[in-house]
């Protein structure tokens, strides 16, 4: 059934007028393009919202330099314009995986609630008992089980909607005042940090904004994520994985026992496309480590009946054992899939946004001559380091195939493991180089253990990129977040390169 949408007294058209019907999606997409050409899209009429992120009426939103591939969803009805050099653009009614979605939520929200309600009740009894302990002079000093909202996990192939999803479910809790903590544990392509890292940011609504989700996933300065350098966007090293995942499950359980709010609010893992083999057992681990207690898989039979059978076989063994619940989404019919040129502009978009920010208006001046295009949030610095002054070292797997092994041995060095870059002869192939530099305090644990896992599986203080190499000097140049000497002088280096 069609609805009539009210276009009277609208603004005058910007670039291409679409008028949406309840329940309609417009998709849109853009190539890379420069930045005086940017792509901008304005909500004139109704309301709409980018995966449930809601846009503001009336107000434009430029994106500067395109790149696009996203679908403006509207439940009421809506008029959208949207000026730049579309490739497509198109409306759809098929938009049943959004319905799906705002259910999941919903379900989620009660989970919540529950585990809100049901930590203020023990805490009530803790408060009850300890009084009345304190009254007979009893000591008993077991903590209350902290109650722990959906942890929830999103599976599913690559370019099936994943990263949306999260989006999504992230957008809708951070509105009714969730704080959620958001995983992401695709180090192709990482929404929270630079590609190659895996992360985890607690979420709160102001994180949440349609610029940000049009392009990566957080806007720069909001939240503080916590980044482990994984080192590679095109392929993960499974023993480093899973060793980077149990550190940050660690993490993630040490921030939650702190924070009630965020502890109801639960978490959402979004995770790579490699569900065959190792990359099916990497899930599995991920499930485990994380304490998953909701998997979604989107639009992926064979995944779904794996993981339900996987789960019934531990239930039939053990009864009582608590095991997640898995359900299956629809995938949505917009998803596309990115052609290579693309991902390599995206990540190369994501890694300059980490140093640059976004393009945001220049501060006003008196001067009315003064350029009014828009500049970049953040100014990096140049530092120049002799290569006495940084010792870089290089991540690296000595996983060997079991069929390299006698039978019935296991490997006995630890498989996790770093070299150093002997800067004398090794100095040229750092040109461009994106480098992870550690936290003193994790470099100080591996010093005083030997075990590289203690420095590999730490967060990083950030990143710094190789713009130069002075094989004459000795010296290198690093492009820098910050002014200053750097937190620590080890570096990580993976297999990602960026330059301007
Ligand atoms: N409904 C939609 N309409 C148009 N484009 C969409 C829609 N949903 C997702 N996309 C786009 O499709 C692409 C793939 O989606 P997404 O990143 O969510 O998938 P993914 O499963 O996380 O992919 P990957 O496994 O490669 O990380 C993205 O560019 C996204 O912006």
């Amino acid at each position: 059934m069609t609805v009539d949408i009210d276009t009277s007294n609208l603004p005058e058209v910007v670039g291409e007028r679409h008028i949406m019907q309840p329940l309609e999606e417009l998709r849109v997409e853009v190539p890379f393009g420069t930045q005086t050409n940017p792509a901008s899209f304005i909500l004139q009429k109704g309301s709409c919202e980018l995966w449930g992120c809601e846009l503001a009426l009336g107000k434009p939103y430029a994106i500067a330099t395109g790149g696009l591939k996203l679908a403006l969803f509207t439940w009421h009805g809506c008029v959208v314009d949207v000026d730049a050099d579309v490739e497509i653009s198109y409306t759809s009614d098929e938009t049943t995986s959004n319905v799906a979605y705002v259910n999941t939520h919903a379900q989620l929200e009660a989970l919540r609630d529950e585990a809100y309600q049901e930590q203020q009740q023990q805490d009530q009894t803790q408060q009850q008992q300890q009084q009345q302990d304190s009254m007979k002079n009893n000591n008993n000093d077991a903590g209350p089980k902290l109650v722990q909202g959906p942890r929830v996990m999103v599976v599913g192939p690559a370019e099936s909607g994943k990263t949306s999803l999260c989006k999504t479910l992230v957008a809708y809790a951070t509105k009714v005042g969730r704080t959620p903590l958001w995983v992401d544990l695709d180090p192709v392509d990482n929404s929270i940090s630079v590609s190659g890292s895996l992360s985890v940011a607690p979420m709160i609504a102001s994180a949440v904004t349609v610029e940000s989700y049009a392009t990566c996933g957080i806007p720069p300065n909001t939240v503080h994520p916590l980044a482990m350098y994984h080192g590679s966007n095109s392929k993960i090293h499974p023993d480093l994985f899973r060793a980077q995942v149990d550190r940050l499950a660690e993490n993630i359980n040490q921030r939650l026992a702190q924070d009630e709010n965020a502890r109801s609010s639960g978490i959402i893992v979004n995770t790579n496309g490699w569900i065959q083999d190792d990359g099916y057992k990497l899930l599995m681990h991920v499930a485990e480590a994380m304490d998953i207690s909701v998997i979604l898989i989107l639009g992926h039979d064979r995944l779904y009946s794996m993981m339900n059978s996987h789960y019934k076989k531990i239930l039939q063994k053990n009864p009582t054992a608590t095991v997640p619940k898995v359900l299956k989404l629809p995938r949505s019919g917009g998803v596309v899939s990115r052609p290579d040129t693309f991902l390599q502009y995206s990540r190369s978009r994501s890694v300059k946004r980490y140093f640059y920010g976004d393009f945001v208006d220049p501060p006003k001046t008196a001067d009315t001559t003064a350029t009014t295009s828009k500049v970049p949030q953040l100014t990096p610095f140049l530092l120049q380091l002799k290569f006495t002054d940084v010792e870089i070292y290089r991540l690296s797997s000595m996983a060997l195939s079991s069929s390299l092994l006698p039978v019935a041995q296991q490997q006995t060095t630890d498989a996790v493991q770093i070299s150093r870059v002997d800067l004398d002869t090794e100095a040229e192939s750092l040109q461009h180089a994106l480098l992870a530099v550690c936290h003193p305090s994790s470099v100080a644990k591996w010093q005083a253990s030997g075990r590289a896992r203690d420095l590999v599986c730490a967060g990083v203080a950030g990143f710094c990129a190789v713009e130069r190499i002075h094989s004459e000097t000795d010296s290198l140049h690093l492009l820098s977040p910050c002014a200053g000497s750097l937190p620590s002088q080890t570096l990580l280096l993976g297999d990602i390169t960026w330059m301007e």
